[in-house]
């Protein structure tokens, strides 16, 4: 049986709110991706509140700091037992290596690469000259050699990333059902489908569905593309 790879990000600023749409789509999504918008908010609690729902939870908390910090953080998220956990590769080996010494060894630490918000004018910006495509695959081999388990990259980079790293567990977000239509602040986006060709283990959806006019008839029109 195949396990559905979609993870609903949960981005909504209110509890109630987010527990009905988790409630919703519950038997049409693989998971539940809880970002800083909702651990801000909700913290430990709502995360536990969450696990009630019986859905793996994926904290997409995308720690970046030294590997003291890190590594306390990882520690402190143990009880809410995640299944998945974000860093940034951009922390450095040192901080990747400590984050997964830290975590619970049956949650899955994995490194953002690149954000899917960003693009080579963006990189530029920020002094690199490099393409979001070569920074990904550099930043995937980083984490890799740091003892990751996967990274986050867009569904334009995971195919050359399974390459390198056959392997590995690779969550992408940044994907639009509908490429034809407004992508907001997302710049390196491709279908749900295209991502799971390519490659990815995990598939990260958050506004298609969550501000879709009927959020479950979405998840399902998502699944069934699968
Ligand atoms: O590179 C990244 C890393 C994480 N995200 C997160 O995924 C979701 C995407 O939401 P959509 O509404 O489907 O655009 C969101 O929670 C981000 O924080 C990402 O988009 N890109």
């Amino acid at each position: 049986m195949n396990l559905n790879p979609v993870y609903l990000a949960l981005d909504l600023p209110r509890f109630d709110a987010a527990e009905a749409l988790a409630r919703k789509v519950a038997g049409h999504v693989g998971g539940i991706k809880l970002g800083l918008e909702f651990f801000c908010a909700h913290g430990h609690h709502g995360v536990m509140e969450l696990h009630k729902l019986g859905l793996p939870i994926f904290l997409d908390l995308k720690l970046h700091d030294i590997p003291n910090t890190v590594a306390a953080a990882m520690q402190a998220i143990h009880v809410l037992e995640p299944a998945i956990v974000t860093v940034h590769a951009a922390g450095g080996r040192a901080m990747m290596e400590d984050a997964k010494a830290a975590a619970d060894e049956r949650c899955k630490v994995v490194a953002v690469t690149v954000l899917t918000s960003l693009d080579d004018r963006d990189l530029s910006a920020t002094g690199l000259s490099c393409s979001a495509h070569d920074q990904a695959l550099r930043l995937a081999e980083l984490a890799h050699s740091a003892g990751l388990d996967g990274v986050v990259c867009s569904g334009h980079e995971v195919g050359a990333v399974r390459q390198q790293w056959k392997d590995g567990f690779f969550v992408v977000p940044g994907l639009r059902p509908d490429t034809g239509r407004e992508t907001g602040d997302q710049k390196r986006t491709v279908t749900p489908r295209q991502a799971r060709d390519a490659g990815a283990s995990v598939l990260v959806v958050g506004r298609p569905i969550s501000r879709a006019d009927d959020p479950l008839a979405a998840a399902r029109a998502i699944e069934a593309t699968l």
